[in-house]
């Protein structure tokens, strides 16, 4: 009998990152092999090189808002999205065994991870803040300092993975913290499953172009579920619109309210038609 080689996924961060968590969720049961990288864009390329089937990227937090790099990166490199996942976050501080709260001086952590604890921060003014590749990483990186003065924000799985002990545990601001990933791919993937949409698209430069742009989804009964806007380079003030609708392109209906809204944008792209996560971890 031939072994199937497993399928080869790009994933942000190192094991143990909240990235990690919804790539082991989305593909659970998958043989898959999973490829780490320390950059968004790393993650993107080397999907778009084709070195791996899917990517694993976060891209929008419940109380943050957008991971607006990653929208352009998808963009920039003619990615498509395949998937999302979304994976409930829980941030406690780390520090190496034997520290205490009373020990840390530093603290390192995914730029988010700080923003996503400013109030816990706030009653540690004294303290460096370091903003680091990933949470994950954070976390391994001060095990190895072996140091007490240096924590990491980071989940109990990195605690665990990383030999770390928890000194705060839960140090969200808001408790009900939720990031959304997405799965990408560098083809656009069909199904009659697929039932939710995200385009990018630069309106006509005429009053109210948004307004009609965004009356298709209304008039024609199609629930709009995310609008982020971000700057065109070079282009000062004029922006691309990332939408997501629910719906099957292979739907005539919908494609038929696709197919005008195109006829209304300067610009307009679709970046894919994938399964909607029914939210299950949202609780
Ligand atoms: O750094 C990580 O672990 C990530 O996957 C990025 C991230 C960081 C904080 C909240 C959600 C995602």
């Amino acid at each position: 009998m031939t072994k199937t080689k497993p399928m080869a996924i790009a994933c942000f961060g190192l094991p143990g990152s909240y990235t990690y968590e919804a790539m082991m969720s989305y593909f659970d049961g998958k043989d898959i092999e999973p490829q780490y990288a320390s950059q968004f864009e790393d993650v993107v390329q080397a999907v778009a090189r084709r070195q791996v089937r899917y990517g694993v990227l976060p891209i929008e937090n419940s109380s943050t808002g957008g991971i607006t790099d990653v929208y352009d990166l998808i963009h920039r490199y003619d990615c498509h999205i395949a998937g999302e996942k979304y994976v409930r976050i829980e941030h406690n501080l780390l520090g190496v065994p034997g520290a205490t709260l009373a020990d840390i001086h530093e603290v390192y952590s995914h730029p988010q991870g700080i923003a996503q604890c400013r109030d816990f921060l706030k009653g540690h003014e004294d303290w460096l803040l370091h903003p680091y590749f990933s949470t994950s990483q954070s976390a391994e990186m001060v095990h190895k300092t072996g140091d007490v003065h240096i924590g990491a924000i980071a989940n109990t799985i990195s605690a665990d993975m990383y030999g770390l002990t928890i000194l705060a545990r839960h140090i969200n601001d808001n408790t009900m913290n939720y990031t959304r990933f997405f799965i990408i791919s560098a083809e656009m993937e069909e199904s009659d499953d697929m039932d939710k949409i995200t385009l990018v698209l630069t309106t006509k430069h005429k009053p109210g172009a948004l307004y009609h742009v965004l009356g298709h989804f209304f008039y024609n009964a199609m629930n709009m579920t995310h609008l982020e806007s971000r700057p065109i380079k070079g282009r000062p003030f004029e922006y691309f619109f990332h939408i997501d609708v629910m719906g099957n392109i292979r739907n005539p209906a919908t494609a038929i309210v696709l197919h005008n809204l195109e006829e209304h944008c300067n610009y307009f792209k679709i970046l894919g038609n994938y399964p909607s996560d029914k939210g299950g971890n949202i609780r």
